[in-house]
């Protein structure tokens, strides 16, 4: 027979797996091979010999700190949060709870001075006696102070809270501008945006709809047990045992039931997104391969997912709702029995008896407030797991330093020493992308570089732009403009994306630059010119004319060093020709050194030196006029 407990314990296990598969979905390495391991562990072992070195080992205690702040990573966001705004966030602290204060206060004297001038009204004489004054000024000057209070605490609250999230924002997107965490999020662009905008905005909850009402509930808990206790020192311990029991109970069973499904909630919120984006942006190609109607269901699903866990986690508000409103009432009951004791016994009067039972009432309602941000405690926990790592990396430097490449000598434009490059050199066993290669390039040379399709030349000029890091081997280059294959053009005027080069251009540079490139008499014939508005990705211009127009902001970039990443792939031929000879008078006339990737005859013929690649490694040079030339560039396509 199975014992009893087995069903709990079953409950228990499937929750427990449940919450390890979201710490494994939500951005968490996935579990190291081998060689990655081991190269964790160099790395970590070296950083402890580094500390160690300086005398500043992780004790135990402090990796245990470090253990805490990995499962519960709000820790490390609310240093983030108090290291940028500490005062704002502590006084708003402050003001909130004042404010719960003097809301229970008002409440406790209101009740005491009704009761009080009920009995005082008995008698002719007890009621010339009372002093009405005091009490009512009292509670018109606790309903003013709560009111501006309140006020304040909104003000000062959300004033800093947006402060910090403006700053984030920014250490984050500085984080993921690095050439290579921008890289790695390209593939996931939904993801970032997602990142970006709504688990940025989730991290409000750490402080706005967790810490503050907590601290003002406890810390009017604590007032009101210091109150009482001047009646009797049972009932101050009594009911601050209550209060933050009650109080704080409700609030952690809440969280607990909601964690993993407020959590699966942003995930599938995330997921609606992503879908509903590709069924958007790929409406065409769905329609083509007949897959709109598979798209849709995908959206479907997601959304009756996101539905299903909407209920999921009202049935849980509801539920704490209600035990919220029975321990209120218990608590109620409670303070009135409490009360009558103090009466029956001679310790208080019927007033402090009414004034007890109404601070119960009232100081027992600020714990109402952690609701809320029990309820999105998963979403929280995911924005701020999945965003503690990047915001902790990101040194909010801007990207640009970060790449800059040393110069080289004087005559030189390029200069690599066993420059080598992988995409992925801890995780996989892939060959890299370049071996070590031994490159220079001289000022002003034109030099073309060819090899099949994935043999790394892209990957070559990425590096020499500075774009993807250095990891092997010594680089120097000079300062460089890369015109990568796929064109990058913003939503701005056709002024906007060639001032991207450079702000400070007038008029008759663009449109010498739009010559240069073939594309003054198209832009001409367009009904604004140089204003005229382009849509996301340069949507209103052909494929050939945004490549001519990104020709054109390469020519106006004062950079000395161009890399063209085929130039003029998808121009006919009579445009690319002319575009091409344009390019090479541009960058003779200039002295800038060009470095052209190529797979055609037509851009080779510019060089003065073709590179050939073959599996990432450097397999021939020839400079023109030798026979290996010809053969080189014969083998690239003619038109
Ligand atoms: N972002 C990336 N992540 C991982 N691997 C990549 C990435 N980009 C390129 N690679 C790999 O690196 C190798 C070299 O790619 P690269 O784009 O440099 O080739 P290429 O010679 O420019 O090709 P093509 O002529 O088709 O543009 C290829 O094996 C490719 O699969």
């Amino acid at each position: 027979m199975k014992p009893a407990s087995a069903p709990v314990r079953s409950h228990r296990t499937a929750r427990r797996r449940a919450w390890e598969d979201l710490q494994n979905s939500c951005g968490k390495p996935a579990p190291a091979n081998g060689m990655q391991r081991k190269a964790d562990f160099a790395v970590n072992s070296e950083a402890i010999d580094r500390k160690s070195q300086r005398g500043d080992a992780p004790s135990g205690g402090m990796r245990a700190a470090q253990r805490v702040l990995q499962t519960f990573p709000w820790w490390a966001m609310l240093r983030q949060f108090f290291a940028q705004q500490r005062k704002p966030l502590l006084l708003g602290l402050l003001l909130a709870w004042c404010t719960t204060l003097m809301g229970c206060m008002l409440l406790g004297l209101s009740g005491w001075f009704i009761t009080s001038t009920a009995i005082a009204g008995l008698s002719t004489a007890t009621a010339l006696m009372f002093d009405v004054f005091t009490p009512s000024a009292s509670i018109r000057l606790l309903a003013l102070g709560r009111t501006a209070s309140r006020y304040a605490e909104r003000l000062v609250t959300h004033d800093a809270t947006l402060a910090v999230l403006v700053a984030l924002r920014e250490k984050l997107f500085h984080g993921w501008a690095r050439p290579e965490a921008a890289g790695s999020l390209q593939l996931r662009p939904a993801r970032l945006l997602f990142r970006l905008t709504r688990d940025l905005d989730t991290l409000e909850n750490l402080y706005l709809r967790l810490l503050v009402p907590a601290v003002a509930a406890l810390g009017t808990a604590v007032a009101l047990a210091i109150f009482t206790g001047f009646l009797h020192p049972l009932l101050g311990i009594g009911s601050l045992l209550w209060l933050a029991g009650m109080g704080l109970g409700i609030a952690w069973w809440m969280g607990r039931q909601s964690i993993l499904p407020s959590a699966r909630h942003a995930q599938a919120l995330e997921r609606l997104r992503s879908r509903t984006i590709d069924l958007v942006a790929g409406q065409t190609d769905l329609l083509m391969a007949q897959q709109w109607q598979a798209q849709r269901q995908r959206v479907l699903q997601a959304d009756a997912r996101v539905s299903t866990i909407d209920q999921t986690l009202n049935r849980i508000e509801v539920r704490g709702i209600w035990a919220f409103s029975l321990a209120q009432s218990v608590g109620l009951a409670a303070a009135l029995l409490a009360g009558g004791w103090l009466v029956q016994t001679g310790q208080a009067g019927a007033p402090v008896a009414a004034l007890l039972v109404l601070l119960a009432l009232a100081a027992s309602e600020p714990f109402a407030g952690l609701r809320r941000g029990m309820l999105e405690l998963g979403k929280t926990w995911l924005a701020a797991r999945r965003l503690a790592e990047p915001l902790g990396h990101a040194g909010g430097q801007p990207a640009t330093e970060a790449v800059a490449l040393p110069p080289p000598p004087a005559e030189l434009a390029v200069q690599a020493r066993q420059l080598q490059y992988c995409y992925w050199p801890q995780s996989t066993p892939l060959p890299p992308a370049l071996h070590p290669l031994n490159l220079e390039i001289r000022r002003g040379e034109h030099l073309a570089i060819v090899g099949p399709s994935g043999c790394g030349k892209s990957t070559l000029l990425a590096l020499l732009a500075g774009e993807l890091p250095s990891h092997h081997g010594m680089l120097a280059a000079l300062p460089a403009a890369w015109l990568t294959q796929r064109t990058e053009l913003f939503q701005d005027s056709v002024r906007g994306n060639l001032n991207l080069a450079q702000l400070t251009l007038d008029d008759a540079a663009l449109w010498q630059a739009l010559e240069a490139a073939g594309l003054a008499q198209d832009i001409h014939q367009s009904r604004d010119g140089l204003d005229t508005w382009l849509g996301e990705g340069g949507l209103g211009l052909s494929g050939g004319q945004s490549r001519r127009l990104a020709l054109a902001r390469l020519f106006l970039s004062p950079q000395p060093l161009w890399l063209l990443d085929e130039p003029t792939e998808g121009l006919d031929t009579a445009t690319a020709t002319e575009v091409l000879a344009r390019l090479h008078q541009q960058a003779t006339a200039s002295g800038r050194t060009l470095v052209i990737a190529t797979h055609l005859q037509r851009e080779a013929a510019l060089a003065q030196r073709v590179l050939h690649l073959r599996h990432g490694r450097l397999t021939e040079s020839a400079a023109r006029g030798q026979p290996d030339f010809e053969r080189l560039t014969r083998l690239l396509r003619s038109g």
